[in-house]
C-alpha cells in the first residue's frame, strides 16, 4: 500500500517500546506484524495514557496513515491518528529465554509466537494441498470411526478406553476402514488423528498425531509408489510457491525442497542392511531399525527416497508378500533426506482370504478380532494399496523443524496431556 493510505488494523501487541513522548507497538494480526507510532501530541494525553498503560499481549485497534520507515518490520509503519485498546493484558509470562517445558506448560500462550504461527501456516497449506491433490485426481475423502475394535499396527501401541463398559481402542490408523470403503468408491482417503502409546519420548513420535491415508483398489505397490512420488512432488513444490515466506522465516533451505521431484530412488530393504552393515551398525537381515539407522541411511540420497521389500517376520499381517521372496513383503516406507527419516509407511495388502487368515494367527492374533476385515476377501477381493503419511512428520521435514512436538499446536507424548 502506498506511503499515505488510511489503515486501520486490530490485533495483539506483539512488541512496544516508548522512546520520549512517542510510543511504539508493533501490533500483530494473522497476517503479521506491523509497526504502530503513537504520539500524545496527535491522539492526546488520556488517548496516549492509554496505550502507555497496555502491556504486551493487549488487544488494540488502530487507525492512521501508512509511512515507509526501512527501520520498521516490512519497511512501513503506521503513524496512528487514533484508537484503543480493547483488552488490557498482565505481565505476558514469555520473555522469550525459558526452557522447553516451560514453553510446553504455557503453550496456549506460545502458540502466539511468530515461529509456531509460520509453522501452523505450513501445516494448513500441506493438508490443503493434500486434499486439493487428491480430489482432482479423482480421490474421495471419507470420515473413518477414531474408536475401534482392534489393532493395525501391533498391540504394543494401543490406547484402551471403556466404551460403554466394554473395551474399544483409540484409532492406530483408518486402514482397514478405508480398504472397506474401496469396494464402493474406489479410491479414498482420511485425514483422521491416529494414537500411538509410545513408551520412548524422541523427536520424531506424538501420541497423538495426524495421520493421511490413502487406498486404492486395482492398485498395486508399483503404481502406488509412483502415485505417492507424485504427490509428495505436487504437496512440496506448491508448498514452496505459497508459503515462501514462511519458510525463510523459519531459515529452510528452500535449495533442498527443490530437489523434491519424481521419479523418487529405491533401495531395498537387504541393500540397506548391507549399507547399514559397511558403516559400521551391528544389524543382522532381518532385524527392525529405527531412526538413528534411517538418519544413515538419508546419506545416501538429498531427496525423499523408497525403502521396499522388509522381512515379513517385521511387518503386519496385512501387507501381501512378495510371490517371487517369501521372505518379504510388498510393503514401503518414504524417507525424507536430511536425516528426517520415514514420513510415508504403505503397502499392497494381503487380497487372499486364505493368506491372510493364516498370518493373522501366525502373528498371534484372533481371526474372531478381523471378521469384518477377513469378509472384504471373501466378497469380490481384489489387489489394492495404500499408505499412511504422518501430517507432523511432513511438517518437520519441511519446515526444516527440530522435533516434532512444534508440528502440533498441543503436542501428545508420554507425561504430557495439557493444555
Ligand atoms: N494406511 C496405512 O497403510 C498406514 C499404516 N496402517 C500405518 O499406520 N503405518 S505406520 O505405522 O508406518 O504409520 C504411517 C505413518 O504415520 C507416521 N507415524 C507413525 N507413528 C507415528 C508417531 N508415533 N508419531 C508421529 N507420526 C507417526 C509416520 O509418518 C508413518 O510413516
Ligand atoms: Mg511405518
Amino acid at each position: 500500500m502506498e506511503d499515505g493510505s488510511e489503515v486501520s488494523i486490530r490485533g495483539w501487541i506483539h512488541r512496544k517500546f516508548q522512546v520520549g513522548k512517542k510510543i511504539f507497538i508493533r501490533v500483530r494480526d494473522s497476517s503479521g506484524v506491523i509497526q504502530c507510532v503513537i504520539e500524545e501530541g496527535v491522539v492526546g494525553k488520556e488517548k496516549f495514557n492509554e496505550f502507555e498503560g497496555a502491556k504486551r499481549e493487549s488487544s488494540v485497534v488502530v487507525s492512521g496513515k501508512l509511512r515507509t520507515d526501512e527501520r520498521a518490520p516490512g519497511g512501513k509503519e503506521m503513524y496512528v491518528s487514533e484508537g484503543k485498546v480493547v483488552g488490557f493484558a498482565d505481565d505476558f509470562p514469555i520473555k522469550g529465554y525459558e526452557g522447553v517445558e516451560f514453553l510446553l506448560d504455557n503453550r496456549h500462550l506460545w502458540l502466539r509466537s511468530t515461529y509456531l504461527t509460520n509453522v501452523m501456516k505450513v501445516k494448513h497449506t500441506a493438508l490443503k494441498l493434500l486434499r486439493e491433490f487428491h480430489t482432482q485426481e479423482g480421490w474421495w475423502e471419507v470420515t473413518p470411526p477414531i474408536i475401534t475394535s482392534s489393532a493395525v499396527e501391533g498391540g504394543a501401541t494401543l490406547f484402551k478406553v471403556d466404551y460403554f463398559g466394554e473395551p474399544a481402542y483409540l484409532s492406530q490408523s483408518a486402514q482397514f476402514y478405508l480398504e472397506v470403503l474401496i469396494y464402493s468408491l474406489e479410491k479414498v482417503f482420511a485425514l483422521t488423528p491416529s494414537f500411538r502409546a509410545e513408551k520412548s519420548r524422541t523427536r520424531r513420535h506424538l501420541s497423538e498425531y495426524y495421520h493421511f491415508e490413502i487406498e486404492g483398489a486395482w492398485m498395486d505397490m508399483e503404481e502406488l509408489m509412483k502415485f505417492t512420488e507424485r504427490t509428495v512432488e505436487y504437496v512440496v513444490q506448491n508448498l514452496i510457491d505459497e508459503r515462501q515466506k514462511e519458510l525463510e522465516d523459519l531459515g529452510r533451505d528452500i535449495e533442498s525442497l527443490k530437489r523434491v521431484k519424481a521419479p523418487f530412488e529405491r533401495i531395498t530393504y537387504t541393500k540397506a542392511i548391507e549399507f547399514l552393515k559397511q558403516n559400521g551398525v551391528n544389524i543382522e537381515w532381518g532385524n527392525d531399525y529405527g531412526a538413528d539407522e534411517e538418519a544413515m541411511l538419508t546419506k545416501l540420497f538429498d531427496r525423499p527416497f523408497f525403502v521396499t521389500h522388509f522381512p515379513k517376520t517385521i511387518k503386519p499381517f496385512y501387507m501381501k508378500v512378495d510371490e517371487n521372496d517369501e521372505r518379504v513383503v510388498k510393503g514401503f516406507d518414504l524417507l525424507a533426506p536430511e536425516g528426517y527419516g520415514e514420513i510415508i509407511g504403505g503397502s499392497q495388502r494381503e487380497d487372499s482370504y486364505d493368506v491372510l487368515l493364516k498370518r493373522i494367527v501366525e502373528q498371534g492374533y484372533d481371526p474372531k478380532d478381523y471378521y469384518w476385515y477377513l469378509d472384504l476377501r471373501k466378497y469380490g477381493s481384489v489387489p489394492h494399496s495404500g499408505y499412511g503419511l504422518g501430517i507432523e512428520r511432513l511438517v518437520m521435514w519441511v519446515a526444516g523443524l527440530e522435533h516434532i512436538r512444534d508440528a502440533i499446536p498441543f503436542p501428545r507424548f508420554r507425561e504430557r496431556s495439557k493444555p
